[in-house]
């Protein structure tokens, strides 16, 4: 890449994908080790941002995979508030806390580092930075192979730290018998698959914008609505749009739209659906029925990973997606929406807003 940009990082995630697969070794035995360790039970996931979404997929992982239990802990919260192993079923050494920073710098997440290790708890680092201040604040440092974002925008962080997750849990689950060997193979072989496909899904995204792009651009505010494992997709969408595109935008788990916030739509709001594969597929046909009786908006955009859609507005992958990992592709129309509106309207998402001095993160010389 010439001038990194937030387009040029989203285009190169399926070359980052397929690179940190083949060298998964590096991050996932520090990980499998622990695991063989220690009889591990509990396990906090710390992180901020795209950091902290990644972090809710992660707890899905975990959970379905391992025999252990998984929170997602704001690090401030985490710091000052979370009672770790309150009701003292678990003994110290059975929980490990994993904090996640792309940069490393996140002030609250090394804060919470410290005290995680400081209480006498199992740390773990996952991060890019492998010199940065999170680094000093734990037992075992694990390299995310993401490369460095040269931009204040991660993009291509978010996925290959989704990727790092999913690849922890499924490893950690073979080594501790959870998946026997066909299992685990088919589950890699699965999403080998779906990375070499990986540049043909962002292309499959890179038409759905093409057809699209007025109607996007004249976006005021909008509501992403997801269900299942792609709740933190919603998240991370509404980040990557709001922090670039700066149009108002919330994350709704697909049911809680009707709880409330309808009310307030009318024919200027957007609305994102992402139709996964999961147990509230069947719900969509419901809610865009709605829509269209109540003449609510006609700006509704549907994401499915099953359907052979026939309106424009609709994204259809048509790329192998593994079942698992759709995570990695159901945030990619919300990552290429917001780069590509931005270089529409001319506002470049590779440097900082002027005149705005942030404190969220902190260089080891400050
Ligand atoms: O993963 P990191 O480097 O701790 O960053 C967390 C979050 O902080 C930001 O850099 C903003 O301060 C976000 O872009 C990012 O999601």
């Amino acid at each position: 890449m010439e001038k990194p940009t937030m387009v040029g990082y989203i285009l190169d995630q399926g070359r980052a994908l397929r690179q940190s697969f083949a060298q998964r070794a590096c991050f996932v035995n520090p990980m499998v080790e622990l695991f063989q360790q220690h009889d591990i039970r509990k396990i906090y996931f710390l992180g901020s941002g795209t950091s902290y979404h990644a972090s809710l997929s992660f707890k899905n992982w975990f959970e379905q995979f391992i025999p252990v239990e998984a929170d997602v802990v704001i690090p401030t919260v985490f710091t000052h508030y979370t009672q770790i192993n309150n009701n003292q079923i678990y003994k110290p050494e059975q929980i490990l806390v994993v904090g996640i920073s792309q940069s490393g710098t996140s002030v609250s997440t090394v804060e919470a580092m410290r005290k995680a290790k400081s209480e006498g708890y199992l740390t773990v680092a996952l991060t890019e930075a492998l010199s940065s201040l999170i680094t000093r604040e734990v037992d075992v440092v694990v390299p995310l192979t993401c490369g460095k974002e040269e931009i204040p925008i991660e993009t291509r962080g978010y996925i290959i730290t989704l990727l790092t997750g999913y690849l922890w849990a499924v490893e950690i689950a073979g080594a501790l018998g959870r998946l026997n060997s066909i299992q685990l193979q088919q589950k890699l072989d699965d999403a080998q698959t779906m990375l070499a496909h990986f540049d043909e899904l962002t292309a499959e995204v890179q038409l759905w914008i093409d057809r699209n792009q007025p109607e996007l651009l004249n976006m005021e505010r909008g509501h992403i609505a997801a269900y299942g494992t792609h709740y933190p997709t919603a998240l991370e969408g509404v980040l990557k749009m709001y922090e670039t595109f700066h149009k108002p935008l919330s994350a709704y788990e697909l049911e809680e739209l009707i709880h409330g916030p309808q009310m307030a739509f009318d024919a200027k709001t957007y609305l994102y659906f992402i139709a996964s594969n999961e147990f509230e597929r069947s719900r969509i046909p419901l809610f865009l029925d709605w829509i269209k009786e109540n003449e609510v908006t006609e700006h509704v955009f549907v994401f499915y990973h099953d359907q052979q859609t026939t309106s424009p507005k609709d994204l259809h992958f048509h790329s192998p997606i593994a079942q698992d990992l759709s995570p990695l592709a159901f945030v990619v129309p919300f990552q290429l929406m917001a780069a590509r509106n931005c270089e529409a309207i001319g506002y470049d998402t590779s440097v900082y807003p002027p005149k705005r001095r942030a404190f969220a993160h902190k260089k080891m010389e400050e």
